[in-house]
């Protein structure tokens, strides 16, 4: 009898185009398709709250479509050596397949498992598929990994395109008799007491179906105006395919293809479709420093922000998490942080400018609050974005360049729509002081029923107070 093979599912909670399944499959072996819950290994990073309401969901999704092809997912929850160790015994397994990852405990653990497993002729192999290009495959011409964006990207749209996704081969085996699964719901993925996550059904679709009816919709209603209404925060005009992206439910390549075949229908729309490839590039950029600046998550890409005098203070990263800075575009961003699990890139920029800059607070403790928030949350883009707004990153936002929050509303959320939904206190204010409620006539004010300090707070700090303390601060370690 031909000795089965596990095929490890981790960030790829899909079956399409999956590189590895594909050569799983082609092995002719009866598959064991596992997941494993380890909430060990990634130490500091194991995924925050909102991650792991989207985990729950995706993993029903990921058994439900393998259901259909036959199969049933095995869960296990332990430290992933261990897991592997205790099923290939139950199973007599002699090869393990899976995707690669590129957080820096992922590669390590995956390093450590090649030397584990070959030590007993047990086969590990793992397989690209998370992105358009290998990290390693685009390099500059010196050979060094690319450290700005603009020549890594044009870089990356010189090498040939990604290959073509691929479908799931029909005739899979499976395995049989089956180990033993624990019970997802055992795993209380989900929030408890309170749900804050009650609602999120409505919002998102977690799984690789709702991925691609995303890309679709987006293909279909979006893209097209993608180029001019991406910063507008009021209007649904991005894809949202991150937490999708993220999880691996669809893959960059599956994207990529989509995209580059609209735009040969719409060729007038070409530019557009390039500025979305485009994001996805920044996705690609992060993954690349991520491998090659493994520190990222943790320590400033330029030395000398690490002895920034960040100065705010609990109270004040507190304020900024609520929603309660006084800055209506800050508080918006960060409301709907927490009522949905996302917040758009425009007011992502707004809000972390605002929390290092305004409020001196480390880009870490930001970060951290995004991490457990956001079901998009990433180590590799979290980490470089973050640094990005900082200053501290590669390829960074100058410094000094602080976003205005007042005039970042007035631009980018012109009609109030984005501060309307999510600060509702401030709805019925005139357009003219609902991005600076401060400067509202008294007579305003009370015919909007708002008082200051009390319905709504009045700005944590002076923005041109804040601005001039931030600059001074940056002074200190400028030239070093
Ligand atoms: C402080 C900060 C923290 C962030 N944290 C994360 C994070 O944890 N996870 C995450 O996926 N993105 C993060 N981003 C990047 C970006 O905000 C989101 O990817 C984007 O808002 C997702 O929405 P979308 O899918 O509709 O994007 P679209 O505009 O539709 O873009 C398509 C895809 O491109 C990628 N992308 C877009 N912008 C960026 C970017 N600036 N950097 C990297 N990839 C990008 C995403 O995968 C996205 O799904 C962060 C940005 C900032 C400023």
């Amino acid at each position: 009898m031909t000795s089965p093979l596990i095929f490890w599912f981790r960030q790829d909670l899909r079956t399409v185009d999956l590189p590895g399944l594909n050569a799983a499959a082609a092995t002719g072996r009866p598959l064991i398709a596992l997941y494993i819950l380890d909430d060990s290994t990634p130490g500091d990073w194991i995924p925050g709250a909102a991650s792991r309401w989207w985990l729950h969901h995706s993993l029903e999704a990921l058994a439900g479509a393998l259901q259909e092809c036959g199969a049933e997912l095995i869960l296990r929850r332990g430290k992933a050596p261990d897991v592997l160790d205790a099923v290939i015994e139950e199973t007599g397994a002699e090869a393990v397949y899976c995707s690669r990852q590129y957080e820096p405990w992922a590669g390590d653990l995956e390093q450590a498992l090649h030397a584990r497993f070959a030590e007993r002729g047990i086969e590990f192999k793992r397989f690209p598929g998370h992105l358009l290009h290998e990290p390693g495959s685009v390099r500059t011409g010196a050979g060094d990994p690319f450290k700005v964006f603009t020549p890594f990207w044009r870089a990356c749209r010189a090498l040939p395109e990604p290959p073509a996704p691929r479908a799931l081969p029909e005739d899979l085996q499976w395995h049989s008799p089956l180990p033993e699964t624990e019970d997802l719901k055992g795993w209380q993925l989900q929030p408890q007491k309170p749900d804050w996550a009650a609602d999120w059904l409505a919002l998102w679709t977690p799984g690789a179906e709702g991925a691609h009816t995303r890309l679709q919709r987006f293909l279909e209603d979006r893209v097209a105006d993608y180029g001019d209404s991406r910063d507008i925060p009021g209007v649904a005009a991005t894809s949202g395919l991150s937490p999708h992206l993220h999880h691996g439910e669809i893959s960059p390549r599956s994207i990529w293809h989509a995209t580059q075949a609209w735009a040969e229908e719409h060729p007038q729309s070409r530019a557009t479709a390039d500025k979305f490839l485009a994001e996805l590039g920044w996705r690609e950029f992060s993954y690349h420093l991520l491998v090659f600046f493994p520190e990222i998550p943790d320590k400033a890409f330029k030395p000398a922000f690490e002895e920034f005098p960040w100065a705010g203070s609990q109270k004040q990263l507190r304020a900024w998490q609520r929603g309660q800075t006084g800055y209506p575009i800050v508080d918006a961003g960060m409301r709907e942080l927490w009522a949905t699990g996302y917040m758009h890139n425009r007011v992502r920029m707004v809000t972390a400018s605002f929390l290092t800059k305004h409020l001196l607070i480390d880009w870490r403790a930001g970060e951290r609050w995004f991490w457990d928030t956001l079901v998009d949350a990433d180590l590799a883009s979290n980490s470089c974005s973050w640094q990005w707004v900082a200053g501290s990153g590669a390829d960074a936002a100058p410094y000094f360049r602080i976003f205005n929050p007042t005039t970042q509303g007035e631009k980018f959320d012109a009609t109030g729509e984005y501060v309307r939904r999510w600060v509702p206190e401030l709805s019925v204010l005139p357009d003219k002081y609902l991005h600076k409620p401060w400067d509202a006539p008294e007579a305003v004010l009370q015919e909007a029923g708002l008082e200051l300090g009390k319905d709504y707070p009045q700005p944590i700090v002076d923005h041109r107070e804040a601005r001039e303390a931030a600059l001074a601060a940056y002074g200190q370690i400028k030239g070093k």
